[in-house]
């Protein structure tokens, strides 16, 4: 249903270093658009042949100008419409140097026609002609930046092409809808129209409405995973809530003393724990104080606590029977509880129905146990399996799917002598389920996407 996004006819060639610049096994220079064979013809020795596309070729590369030899490698021309952008697309394969890849983007731009890329400037040729989705471009984007091997797997979905599918569909589902409702407008004063029309237009809804809801109901998982699990670490004063951050960063990260209070800021680390993306948060202890600086710090923390996927409650296991009230009422089902110093204190039966360990950081007593429990945990909140449905990644993507929804239920609600608006209803679904894959209104989310692409990709 989605042909081209944005209008921005390309009648430039674009060049870039697509490899990281400096020394290196091979340099991969791109070159898109109208101009690509030309710079093929000017750089390229022997150009008395054009290349065949697709194809790799032997080649030598010389300077357009004073014909001097610069290198020699492979080259390989993307034919319209058929390569990454979309445009008439040459790549070369050289030796990566420095000074090498300074002359060879040199003479790219002393060919006519050509100029330096921006960044993501090929990418978003490549959406521009509707060789991918907005959908796509962010999950590319997310595949580059992903840092651990949950969020590699969350961006592929997106990336390949399956959250734009379901979207897709989705807005397909609206527009068959949409033209039995319209169908009524048309012909509903004739005998041609059942009122099974609009009975069939209000099970389609209804259905499309329980799929939006099964997507919205995914527990932001997607968009958790993208930026990272955050993990608040919190408790009474003294309990070990930075030895344990220590513990994770494998250095001294956060200051430790016997005196309650230590910690006053709010402390992160991010980590990698078992291919999940950690983002671990060290709060002060809390407690009643007068001194201010330590009320601040407890205000912040408390901040951590409601902003965190998911919480840590620290407790020493000498003081574990008298947890202040005010620690007890954060501690929810979903509270992992971690009772610390099992080298100082007696064992004892961990209550049920909570996930809880006990340890200590000091020796790494039961060290081994908790992390397994505690990766065990973040798979089963936030993994993504490769035989789940898309699941949303982008808050953007949460935003239109919960307007489209808010509309449908608007569309449900309406009388069936209400078709005029009920059509509006559908077609404003349509449209908010467009702007998530990027058919319609989406010049500024382009400009925020590509801004963090590199140049080249
Ligand atoms: N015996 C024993 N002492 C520990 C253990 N873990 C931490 N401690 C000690 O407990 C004291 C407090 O540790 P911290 O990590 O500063 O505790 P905290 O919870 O961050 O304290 P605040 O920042 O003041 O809230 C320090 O003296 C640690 O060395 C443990 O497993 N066993
Ligand atoms: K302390
Ligand atoms: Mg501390």
């Amino acid at each position: 249903m989605l042909r081209r996004f944005v209008s921005t006819a390309t009648r430039e060639t674009f060049f870039a270093l697509a490899s990281p610049p400096g020394k290196a096994g091979v340099a991969v220079y791109r070159i898109s658009g109208p101009a690509a064979l030309q710079a093929y013809k000017s750089l390229v020795q022997p150009a008395a042949t054009l290349p065949k596309p697709w194809k790799l070729h032997r080649c030598t590369v010389q300077d357009p100008d004073t014909g001097a030899r610069l290198d020699d490698g492979l080259a390989v021309y993307f034919a319209a419409p058929r390569s990454y952008t979309g445009l008439d697309t040459l790549e070369l394969h050289l030796h990566s140097g420095r000074a090498l890849c300074a002359a060879v983007l040199d003479a790219l731009a002393r060919v006519p026609g050509c100029r330096p890329a921006r960044p993501g400037e090929f990418t978003r040729a490549a959406l521009t002609n509707g060789k991918m989705d907005l959908t796509q471009a962010e999950g590319l984007r997310d595949l580059l930046d992903a840092e651990t091997d949950a969020q590699r797997r969350i961006a592929r979905v997106a990336a390949e092409g399956k959250t734009r599918k379901t979207m897709e569909r989705l807005r397909e589902g609206v527009i068959g809808a949409l033209a039995r409702v319209e169908a009524i407008i048309d012909f509903g004063d004739s005998e041609e129209i059942e009122p099974e029309t609009w009975n069939d237009a209000v099970r389609r809804v209804t259905e499309l409405r329980e799929t939006i809801e099964h997507h919205l109901a995914d527990g932001r998982r997607g968009e958790i995973l993208r930026a990272g699990i955050r993990l608040a670490i919190f408790g009474p004063p003294n309990a070990g809530k930075s030895s344990l951050f220590n513990f994770f960063a494998r250095r001294e990260a956060a200051l430790v003393t016997p005196l309650p209070g230590t910690t006053r800021d709010v402390l992160e680390l991010s980590l990698d724990l078992g291919g999940f993306p950690l983002i671990l948060v060290d709060t002060a202890g809390l407690r009643e104080t007068d001194d201010v600086v330590e009320k601040l710090g407890i205000e912040r923390a408390r901040s951590a606590i409601t902003d965190a996927d998911l919480s840590l409650c620290v407790l020493s296991m000498e003081d574990r029977g008298r947890v202040p009230k005010d620690i007890q009422r954060l501690i929810t089902p979903n509270t992992l509880v971690l009772y610390n110093k099992l080298d100082v204190a007696k064992a004892f039966e961990l209550p049920a129905g909570q996930p809880a360990w006990t340890v200590s950081v000091r020796t790494g007593d039961g060290m081994d146990t908790f992390l397994a429990g505690l990766t065990r945990i973040l798979s089963d909140k936030f993994d993504v399996r490769d035989t789940e449905e898309p699941v949303i990644t982008h808050a953007r993507h949460r935003y239109h799917l919960e307007r489209a929804h808010e509309c449908l239920d608007a569309f449900l609600a309406l009388p069936s002598e209400e078709v005029v608006l009920a059509a509006q209803e559908l077609r404003y679904a349509a449209n908010e389920l467009g702007r998530v894959v990027g058919a319609v209104g989406v010049e500024d989310v382009l400009d925020a996407l590509f801004k963090d692409f590199c140049i080249g990709k």
